[in-house]
């Protein structure tokens, strides 16, 4: 067996780490052979409900779990670990947009970047969750100088299985039979879900979908709207945003970043290099494969008149918000 890895969730006592934690302690996201030593961070005011989860963990009995270390101290958290899940921020309520978010949450990725910078290995990969996601991991980025920016990542992994679930419900194939479907841009209502390269595999063949489906005013409008608008109708529903669906793609996010995608493509929030046409230096979504835990992004796809539209909206988007991060930043 091999010797512990340490990784710690940011936001231990709220509700996306109630399902994440077990996945991540299960074995399901860094595999069945490597234990884990979890780092549990909350808020002081939390730690009463966060010796619950410990409890709850140790109840589980589970072998790959080397042990658990709660605190609502950040460098204590981030010291030595090999992944970080930062979860913890506020979420947003019936009708907020997630960069409603941004002036509450970005000074926690300020102060937990340098907790990383201080403390973390220096290939640490992390997964920033909290919304909005993208610009709070650049933040994060930005107060790590001393960890590469390639290790700093954005979910945008459950807008890819929202994506690629409606188009098998669509199609009538099972969700595993759905491939190559991007999520471009922002994790919010402006990001771009892209079906032009997706696949399906229909009686034994794999076809393109836009064949399949044969309907380019479903596929630039119902499917595009009903996945950037779908956070906001779990909250409809539930009066409380998204968790075990988030959870379950966090842990589909850092198990591919660890262990692989081989050719499957994933969609990661990553810092643009200018790919594509999209603004540099912002935490952007783009199709990806991951390779001995390096991520790249796919090339040499073709981008429609269409596209380039949402694209550049997304863009602009990230590019507005990383100037109002900065300006909460600098207080
Ligand atoms: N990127 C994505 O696809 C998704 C992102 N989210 C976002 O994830 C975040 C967490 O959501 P939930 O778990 O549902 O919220 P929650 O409110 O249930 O839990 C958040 C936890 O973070 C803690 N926290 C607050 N400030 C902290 C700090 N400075 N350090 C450590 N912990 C801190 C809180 O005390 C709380 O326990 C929200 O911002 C939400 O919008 C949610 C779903 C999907
Ligand atoms: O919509 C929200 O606020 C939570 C979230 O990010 C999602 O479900 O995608």
């Amino acid at each position: 067996m091999a010797e512990p890895i340490r990784v710690v969730v940011t936001g231990a006592a709220g509700q996306i780490a109630y399902s994440l934690l077990y996945q991540i302690a299960s074995g399901a996201v860094f595999g069945p052979q490597q234990p884990v030593f979890l780092h549990l961070l909350d808020i002081a005011p939390m730690m009463g409900v966060l010796e619950g989860v410990v409890m709850e963990l140790a109840d589980c009995a589970l072998p790959l779990l080397a042990g658990v270390l709660p605190t609502a101290n950040p460098e204590e958290a981030f010291k030595d670990v090999a992944a970080a899940f930062l979860v913890g921020a506020m979420p947003r309520k019936e009708g907020m947009e997630r960069k409603d978010l941004l002036a509450a949450n970005v000074r926690i990725f300020k102060e937990q970047g340098q907790a990383l910078d201080k403390a973390a290995r220096k290939d640490v990969k992390v997964l920033v969750v909290g919304n909005p996601a993208n610009t709070n991991a650049l933040i994060c980025s930005k107060y790590a100088p001393s960890i590469p920016k390639e290790n700093f990542t954005a979910m945008t992994r459950l807008d890819q299985n929202r994506a690629q679930s409606q188009l098998a419900a669509k199609i009538g194939v099972p969700v595993k039979d759905v491939k190559r479907v991007i999520i471009w841009g922002n994790h919010s209502s402006t990001q771009f879900p892209d079906a032009s390269n997706a696949v399906a595999i229909v009686g034994g063949a794999q076809k393109s979908v836009s064949e399949i489906i044969n309907d380019d005013a479903y596929l630039k409008g119902a499917f595009v709207t009903t996945v950037q608008k779908r956070g906001a109708a779990v909250i409809a529903a539930r009066k409380m945003s998204s968790a075990l669906s988030a959870a379950k793609a966090a842990s589909d996010h850092m198990r591919d970043w660890f262990l692989g995608t081989e050719d499957r493509w994933v969609s990661m929030g990553v810092v643009s290099d200018g790919s594509y046409g999209t603004p540099r230096d912002v935490v952007y979504s783009f199709p990806v494969t991951v390779t001995n835990g390096k991520w790249k992004i796919v090339e040499g796809l073709t981008i429609s008149d269409f596209a380039r539209q949402m694209l550049d909206a997304t863009g602009k988007e990230l590019v507005e918000e990383k100037q109002e991060a900065l300006d909460v930043c600098k207080d």
